[in-house]
């Protein structure tokens, strides 16, 4: 079995990973441009592992600015196989309070601004994402929570918004009458790159707030956001220490169908791809591009 390497992308409040071997900050950069700072790699027990700080350390760049196609495609260069996102959200049901982890399952994009995609005129693609998050690593995640004894719930809708305001009381209703559970403004279109790139992404949501639409809630502010998650981050970093134990025995994971999303994606005609474009593809998608 080869060995695994996790990344985890860090959101706001979790700007590092403590407790890792073998430390040191890695510079990498790709064909789309410079990920949001340098990638911390290090060893956990028998894992490799890679972090990264989506807003950049010191949390200097706004959702809209995040470069997401950077940010994936370092982490593909470097070899990531899994992608853990952990970000705060807030929650659009009344029975996720703040302090509740949501391994979520689905998404709904409202976001209006940003590249969503590697491929393009040139070499065009469409992978599935009618179930946009690794059920495998989904697994881990949640058998990680309930051993952790965290309170969370298996699966639920995340709705990204551009931002960085936040939402309407109109739309935070609207948002709850869609049946979301967690709302932020990043795994849009995180996952959809990481599915591109052929990663195994899961996304944990960790519950700062009540966003606008709770009667007996004050709506969001930065300062609630970051007062629940100093609370958080310690059980999310021990959640990326099981996490990085129990994925290192997975034998499953080679054959995870993530890892061949692009098998029937390309729709270009070999002879008619931009070779320019087929070139800046290799480190997203050489496997498919012989
Ligand atoms: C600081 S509150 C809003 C901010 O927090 C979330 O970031 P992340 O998903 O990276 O944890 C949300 O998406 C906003 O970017
Ligand atoms: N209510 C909220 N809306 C958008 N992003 C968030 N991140 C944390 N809480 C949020």
């Amino acid at each position: 079995m080869s060995t695994p390497l996790l990344a985890i992308i860090g959101g706001s409040g979790l700007y590092d990973l403590p407790g890792l071997t073998d430390t040191r900050w890695e510079t990498v950069s790709t064909p789309w441009g410079a990920p949001s700072d340098q990638i911390f790699r290090g060893r956990l027990g028998q894992a490799e592992l890679a972090f990264l700080p989506r807003h950049g350390r010191g949390h200097r760049i706004p959702p809209s600015e995040v470069n997401y196609r950077a940010n994936i495609a370092a982490l593909k260069q470097l070899g990531a196989t899994d992608v853990l996102s952990l970000s705060a959200v807030g929650s659009l049901r009344a029975d996720l309070p703040p302090g509740s982890f949501v391994v979520v399952d689905q998404f709904i994009d409202r976001t209006t601004q940003r590249a969503g995609s590697f491929f393009g005129t040139g070499l065009v693609a469409h992978v599935s994402l009618a179930h946009p998050v690794c059920p495998r690593l989904g697994s881990h995640v949640t058998a990680a929570l309930q051993a952790q004894g965290v309170p969370h719930v298996r699966g639920g809708t995340y709705l990204a918004i551009e931002g960085p305001q936040f939402s309407t009381l109109a739309e935070s209703q609207l948002y709850r009458s869609w049946n979301c559970s967690v709302i932020g403004m990043t795994n849009m279109p995180e996952a959809r790159l990481a599915r591109e790139a052929e990663l195994c992404y899961a996304s944990v949501g960790m519950v700062t707030d009540f966003d606008c639409w709770h009667p007996a809630h004050d709506a969001v502010t930065v300062d609630a956001v970051i007062q629940v998650l100093l609370g958080n981050a310690q059980t999310a970093r021990t959640l990326v220490a099981s996490l990085a134990e129990t994925i290192t025995q997975d034998a499953s994971a080679a054959a995870c169908p993530c890892r061949h999303a692009l098998d029937h994606a390309l729709i270009t005609a070999p002879d008619a791809r931009d070779p320019a474009m087929v070139q800046r593809l290799r480190g997203v998608a050489g496997r498919v591009l012989r």
